[in-house]
């Protein structure tokens, strides 16, 4: 059962302004969100919505140009850029649509990489080789990237944002480059990892069938929050697809079309 009482993640009237030649972009503007110990909730919106940039600023990649954004009841803009590195490594874990993980490294030393790069030594095997188990790589922690299917390489990964036993993760398109059904198996894990274990999980999607494991979407448009709901109110992802046209407007591709 998910306990959504305590929040984790506070953004308050965060604004991001780009300069793009002589013109000045809001890539979001003076947005304000909650996020709950134990929630999974999916940010969608169209290109150019400000999705990446809300990521980047709630994880500590980059700062606001005004407004906040606290963290485990950690104001970020209270911390050096050193501070924020070390903040962001114990407290945040980062999931990417293209893994990104070491390609010279087998899984086992993947999944650590955080913890050497923070100079953290961790001999704790039977943990790690838990966390591989419930990821589903238990066999595969010897085999580098290049011998590891897509599916596998996002659970390293995913394994890899939880070393650290962090507050939140944020996951950006984490099944945007694989196949549907090895997507959707990433979902199912997303999902039972804040079942299990209460992890807090913010991800990026333009996928409502990866939205509808979720249990919020909060939906971007020009750099603000559209809306939010509840992804229970919806029987089904046809039916999240359809509400979610409805509330963009329409002026996306019919995604709804595209569900399997
Ligand atoms: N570093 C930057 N410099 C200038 N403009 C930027 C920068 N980063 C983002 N933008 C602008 O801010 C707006 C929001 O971009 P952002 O990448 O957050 O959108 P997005 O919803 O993640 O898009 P996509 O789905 O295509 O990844 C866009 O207009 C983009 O051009």
């Amino acid at each position: 059962m998910t306990d959504i009482t305590h929040p984790i993640a506070e953004v308050k009237k965060a604004t991001k302004a780009y300069q793009q030649g002589d013109r000045t972009v809001n890539a979001l503007l003076d947005v304000d969100l909650t996020i709950h110990a134990g929630e999974f909730v999916a940010v969608m919106g169209a290109s150019g919505s400000g999705k990446s940039t809300l990521m980047h600023l709630m994880s500590g990649l980059t700062r606001p140009t005004s407004g906040s954004i606290t963290i485990d009841g950690q104001d970020l803009a209270t911390l050096s850029d050193r501070g924020l590195t070390h903040f962001r490594r114990r407290c945040i874990g980062l999931v990417f649509q293209a893994f990104n993980l070491v390609p010279s490294l087998n899984a086992y030393d993947n999944i650590m990489f955080p913890l050497y790069a923070a100079g953290i030594k961790f001999q704790d095997d039977e943990a790690i080789y838990d966390l591989a188990q419930q990821l589903g790589i238990e066999d595969r922690l010897t085999h580098r990237p290049d011998s590891l299917s897509g599916g596998e390489q996002q659970r390293v990964a995913i394994a890899r944002s939880l070393i650290s036993n962090p507050a939140i993760v944020f996951a950006d398109e984490p099944t945007g480059s694989l196949d549907s059904v090895t997507g959707q198996a990433i979902c199912e894990l997303l999902r039972r990892l804040c079942e299990s274990q209460q992890r807090t999980i913010v991800m990026v999607t333009h996928e409502p069938s990866v939205a509808a494991w979720a249990d919020r979407v909060v939906v971007l448009k020009d750099g603000q929050v559209l809306q939010q709901f509840a992804t229970s109110a919806h029987a089904d992802p046809q039916s999240l697809a359809a509400y979610y046209q409805q509330v963009v407007g329409g002026f996306e591709q019919p995604l709804a079309a595209s569900l399997p």
